[in-house]
């Protein structure tokens, strides 16, 4: 295959694959593979989270910043890793560091209401935990979850087709899967002196999950690493969603479909006084999802790179790397 050093990163239309006809859908896969093999993320547009949806969380979540340090940290849950609530101001550092970045932010799960008694996954993830102080956020939250969610079964069924995989290969692995809508803050730095001399906004990283849908932010600053070593700065139009593959399915895919480096970096100087958001959804399978490399992405010219590992045991091992868990 051949090898695209893409200049910025491609925009695909979900619709074409949702509703559109053989040709488009099969466009789209084709473009979608392309990009994944090589530089790891797309935008996409008609991906069904409405503007004014997103506008209303980001709404929600800047009142919930504003509110002071120590009301936050009541919503602080280290007990379960942070995996619900809130996670204080340079707690998280990426794997392989020990500065903590420069970013507090907020974690909502499934919705435990929504599953089924009888799915035993019920009893594996920690209720939700919702700020008394904003009214609207439990809605807010959860209605951007099931958006975002829906539009990423769509994108793993494109998924699936370009590895040649059953079209709905991905479906129970997700259902009720252990996804987390993450709301970020970057916030002002009023004295940059007094902050590390390597701390940046987030260090540059890899995701955890199979597959990352990320609303437009607030201000510039995401990059992402080419294979050539150059950072691309990535600029979503407002009605896009960035779209990018994470560790769990580079694993899964025996590094066909790439993981790329990325990493959100300073303002200049002059505008550290400013704040940033954000919101990914980090799309996660059940744990018990196998991750064992496919067979159709191993040969003699790609020996398998990973060992096998469900999706939980994989998550536990990075919390740990990422200071989230003892
Ligand atoms: O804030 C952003 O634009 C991206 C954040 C990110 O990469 C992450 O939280 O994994
Ligand atoms: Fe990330």
């Amino acid at each position: 295959m051949t090898e695209i050093l893409y200049k910025e990163i491609p925009s695909l239309d979900l619709a074409d694959f949702v509703s559109g006809d053989l040709d488009q859908k099969a466009a789209f896969v084709k473009n979608l593979g392309d990009a994944y093999q090589n530089i790891g993320f797309v935008a996409i547009k008609n991906h069904g989270l409405t503007e004014s949806l997103q506008a209303k969380l980001y709404e929600v979540i800047q009142r919930f910043f504003a509110l002071p340090d120590d009301q936050k940290s009541a919503y602080e849950h280290p007990e379960i890793g942070y995996q619900r609530g809130y996670t204080g101001k340079g707690k998280e550092h990426a794997k392989g560091r020990n500065t903590g970045d420069l970013k507090e932010f907020y974690h909502v799960g499934q919705d435990l209401e929504s599953i089924p008694d009888a799915d035993p996954i019920k009893q594996e993830y920690p209720a939700n935990v919702w700020p008394t102080e904003i009214s609207e956020f439990k809605e807010t939250a959860l209605e951007v979850f099931n958006a975002i969610e829906h539009a990423g079964k769509h994108m793993l069924r494109a998924i699936a087709l370009h590895l040649m995989l059953p079209e709905d290969y991905f479906e129970d692995k997700v259902r009720f899967g252990n996804s987390i809508l993450r709301c970020i803050h970057y916030f002002p730095i009023t004295n940059p002196e007094e902050v590390p001399e390597d701390a940046v906004r987030a260090a540059e990283h890899g995701d955890i999950n199979l597959i990352t849908l990320l609303m437009g932010a607030s201000a510039d600053g995401l990059e992402v690493l080419r294979r050539d070593g150059k950072w691309i700065p990535i600029t979503a139009l407002p009605d896009q969603l960035v779209v990018n593959v994470g560790d769990m399915l580079e694993r899964l895919t025996n590094k066909k479909l790439k993981s790329t480096i990325h990493r959100v970096v300073n303002p200049p100087r002059d505008k550290m006084n400013s704040s940033r958001y954000s919101i990914p959804f980090f799309m996660h399978p059940r744990s018990e999802m196998d991750l064992t490399c496919l067979a159709s992405c191993v040969d003699s010219q790609h020996p398998k790179a990973f060992s096998d590992m469900t999706a939980g045991e994989f998550l536990e091992e990075r919390l740990r790397e990422l200071g989230l868990k003892k």
